[in-house]
C-alpha cells in the first residue's frame, strides 16, 4: 500500500477501518509485546497496572477486557484480583489472542482467563452480564468510540464499572512538544528499524491525530451512559485513565 495515502484512503482500500486494523495488528502479534517494552520504555506495565488496580475484581466477579491482544490487561486484572475470579478477553485479530493464549498458558491462567474473537462495537455478550469492563490501547482503534462505549455499558451490570487507558494528548507546549517529537517522528522510526513494520508503526501516531483529548473522551463516556467519569493523567499525560460506573 503507497506510503503517500491518506490513512482515510487506507481504511478505504482495505474495506473500512476495522479490517484495516485487523490485518495490521495480525501482521504484527509476533512483535507486539516486544515493541510495547521497548517504545515505552517499559512504562506500558506500569499504565497497565494502575489500570488493573481500578478494575479489581471481587471473589467470583467477571470482567471484560475489550481489544485484549496478547492479553497484559487480562493478566493484569487478575494479578490484582481476589481467588475465583475470571476475565473475557475478545478481539477481532485472532494472531493477537493466539500469542495471549501462550503466555496464559505459560503462567498456567487458563482457568482464570478466556480469550474470544468478538468485536467492542457489537459485543456478543448479554445485557449486564459482567461486572466490569477494560480496555487498553483499543478506543482509538474503534470505527465508531461512543459505540464502543455504549457497548460496555450494555454489558456492565448495575453498579459495575468501566475503566479505559489509552495514549493521550499531553497538556504543556514543552513536555507535549517533545511527546510529538518522539511519537510522530522517532517512535515509527523505531518500528520500521527494529520491528521492520514501516506501515504499521507510521499507524501508530496517525490513530492519536483525531484522538479525543482526555476531557472530550470523558464527555464521550458520559453521553454513553456512564456516571461518576474522572480521569487521571499518568506520565505527564502521556497516556489517560479514564474510569467510570454503571448507575
Ligand atoms: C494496541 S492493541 C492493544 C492490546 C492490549 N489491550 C494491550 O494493552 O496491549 C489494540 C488491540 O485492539 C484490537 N481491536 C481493534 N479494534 C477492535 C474492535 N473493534 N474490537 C475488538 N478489538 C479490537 C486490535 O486487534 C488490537 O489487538
Amino acid at each position: 500500500m503507497s506510503s503517500r495515502m491518506s490513512l482515510e484512503e487506507k481504511f478505504h482500500a482495505t474495506g473500512g477501518k476495522r479490517s484495516y486494523v485487523q490485518r495490521l495488528f495480525g501482521r504484527i502479534a509476533g512483535i507486539y509485546d516486544l515493541m510495547n517494552r521497548l517504545m515505552s520504555f517499559g512504562l506500558d506495565r506500569y499504565w497497565r497496572k494502575r489500570a488493573a488496580r481500578y478494575l479489581a475484581l471481587a471473589t467470583g466477579e467477571t470482567g471484560l477486557d475489550l481489544g485484549a491482544g496478547t492479553a497484559d490487561l487480562s493478566i493484569a486484572v487478575i494479578r490484582q484480583s481476589g481467588p475465583n475470579t475470571h476475565m473475557i478477553g475478545m478481539d477481532i485479530t485472532p494472531e493477537m489472542l493466539e500469542e495471549g493464549r501462550k503466555k496464559i498458558a505459560r503462567l498456567g491462567l487458563q482457568d482464570q482467563i478466556e480469550l474470544r474473537t468478538g468485536d467492542a462495537e457489537h459485543i456478543d455478550l448479554p445485557d449486564n452480564s459482567v461486572d466490569g469492563c477494560c480496555s487498553a490501547f483499543t478506543v482509538r482503534n474503534l470505527t465508531d468510540i461512543k459505540q464502543g462505549f455504549r457497548e460496555m455499558f450494555r454489558v456492565v451490570r448495575p453498579g459495575g464499572r468501566v475503566v479505559c487507558l489509552e495514549i493521550s494528548h499531553p497538556p504543556g507546549r514543552i513536555f507535549g512538544g517533545l511527546f510529538y517529537f518522539y511519537f510522530y517522528k522517532l517512535a515509527p522510526l523505531f518500528g520500521t528499524i527494529i520491528g521492520k513494520a514501516f506501515e504499521e508503526y507510521n499507524y501508530l501516531p496517525n490513530s492519536l491525530t483525531t484522538f479525543p483529548d482526555a476531557p472530550t473522551l470523558q464527555k464521550i463516556m458520559e453521553e454513553a451512559g456512564w456516571s461518576d467519569v474522572r480521569f487521571y493523567r499518568l506520565s505527564g499525560g502521556i497516556v489517560a485513565l479514564h474510569v467510570g460506573t454503571k448507575a
